[in-house]
């Protein structure tokens, strides 16, 4: 972000960004409060001078109260506060004013975030929510850090944010995101090239589904071939199948070592044993099993795109991966790169990509917030859905989800996001808690509600 908006200040140096982002939060904080006292709560950096400047634009038309919690801020803004007839007030005359207000704007802390808030600063944070008065956070929640999506300390639990040119982690990662209420993206005239991280809509997902034309059969739609489950494990097996057949496979293959019997007795279109096949999966429900070497060596044989889950995530082969999906959740990421599961959860950017990039593979870090990371470094966040995909076996059915699309042609990463996206989607349209076997089952009818209308 700072290097995009010094490309800005090079090309034209006298630009006006901080009034651009004021102007932004003023529009934002008069739709969401059209009346009322506002009461602006400033830092000592430019976060703070956005909000200055916000507050004159808003002290024009209804009464304005500012407090600098730092004692001082941008020193122009301060004035043009002053000048647009904005009061300014203590840290008591805050607490005392917070009853009367409409809405409060935190322009304590932005991108210069080191986490957490001064205690005055946190007290007040809480008094706010206590009080329900409705907070607009400029940029980010105070407390938060741009780049992360832990919760380092105290930090504001904003209704509104109004971030600029780009979303930053900590308003797509959790925890961090449930802080940030609604998101408004400004366009202040920054361009933001090349987004290293994105985040994916239902429009997206609805857009890349691939939707087989008028003349495809089973082989262009594309066929799936899975060695899943164990006898330790042969639900692992069932639902893997259920994700590839549930969301929409030409044909699924079964190679894997539980009971055919099993199998054709839930679906029996299931066809047993190798042929011809897009894509594989592996590992879902493996366990400790022997010979998971020998089985991922002799999927590397098939030259096919292949979803690799799970415990033969541990049995990797060493030349590079490309046009694989790697499906790991955090202890697994974890384990690969030999570093804890804290880290990964404390840092799943930077993990997720280290695997991407390392083994060439795209790579799906599944859990609350699911990243999907190219070797290029690019991360793209599914959809988020409901806790309730929580449960043992939701991998699995997403791992045979994502051969499904990995089968119809979609590059890998682009089948994790899809894949994590829609199983998300189905959660949010069927409120459970439905065991991952009952979800598996509503994919076909979220797909065709996501599909209809979307032009294939
Ligand atoms: N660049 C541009 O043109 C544009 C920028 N824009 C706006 O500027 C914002 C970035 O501004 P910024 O870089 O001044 O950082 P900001 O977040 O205001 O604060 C840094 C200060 O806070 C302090 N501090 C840090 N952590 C702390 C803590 N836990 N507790 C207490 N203090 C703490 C820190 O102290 P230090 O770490 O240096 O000791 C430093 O003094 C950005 O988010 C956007 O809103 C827009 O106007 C668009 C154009
Ligand atoms: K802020």
């Amino acid at each position: 972000m700072r290097a995009a908006e010094q490309v800005v200040f090079d090309r034209e140096p006298d630009v006006d960004l901080m009034g651009r982002a004021a102007a932004e939060v003023a529009r934002v904080a008069a739709a969401v409060a059209p009346e009322g006292a506002v009461l602006v709560v400033v830092g000592p950096g430019n976060n703070g001078g956005d909000g200055l400047f916000a507050a004159a634009l808003l002290a024009e038309h209804r009464p304005v109260f500012v407090w600098l919690t730092g004692g001082s801020g941008h020193a122009a803004g301060r004035e043009a506060a002053r000048r647009a007839g904005a009061t300014e007030v203590d840290a008591v005359g805050a607490l005392q004013s917070l009853a009367d207000s409409a809405l409060v704007i935190d322009a304590v802390l932005g991108l210069g975030s080191r986490g957490g808030l001064p205690l005055a600063v946190a007290t007040f944070a809480e008094a706010c929510a206590a009080a329900a008065v409705p907070v607009l956070s400029v940029d980010l929640p105070s407390g938060l850090v741009a780049d992360q999506g832990l919760l380092p300390g105290a930090s504001f639990s904003a209704a509104h944010t109004v971030t600029f040119a780009a979303l930053k982690a900590c308003h797509v990662q959790e925890p961090a995101a449930s802080r940030c209420g609604r998101l408004h993206v400004a366009d202040i005239g920054v361009d933001v090239p090349a987004a290293t991280l994105r985040q994916a809509e239902e429009s997206d997902i609805a857009r890349w589904w691939p939707t087989p034309g008028a003349t495809s059969d089973k082989y262009a739609r594309g066929v799936v071939m899975l060695d899943t489950g164990s006898e330790h494990y042969p639900g692992a097996a069932l639902l893997t199948v259920a994700g590839a057949l549930n969301s929409g496979a030409g044909m699924a293959r079964y190679t894997g070592r539980v009971a055919s019997g099993l199998i054709l007795t839930r679906f029996p279109s299931t066809v047993i044993g190798e042929g011809r096949a897009q894509a594989l999966v592996l590992g879902s429900g493996w366990g400790e099993t022997d010979g998971a070497e020998g089985r991922v060596a002799n999927a590397r044989l098939h030259a096919l795109p292949t979803v690799v889950d799970a415990d033969a995530l541990y049995s990797l082969p060493e030349e590079r991966l490309d046009g694989w999906l790697l499906t790991p959740h955090a202890g697994e990421l974890a384990r690969l790169l030999g570093c804890t599961r804290s880290h990964v959860e404390a840092h799943p950017l930077s993990c997720v990509r280290e695997l991407a990039r390392h083994s060439g593979a795209a790579v799906l870090l599944k859990g609350a917030t699911q990243f999907v990371a190219e070797p290029s470094g690019r991360v793209t966040l599914a959809v988020a859905g409901p806790a309730w995909t929580a449960q043992a076996g939701s991998g699995d059915v997403l791992a045979g989800i994502c051969g499904t699309l990995l089968a119809a042609g979609l590059p890998a990463w682009q089948a994790g996001v899809v894949g994590a996206s829609v199983q998300a989607i189905a959660a949010a349209r069927n409120p459970g808690p439905y065991p991952p076997d009952q979800l598996a089952a509503r994919l076909p009818e979220t797909i065709a509600a996501l599909t209809a209308g979307a032009g294939g």
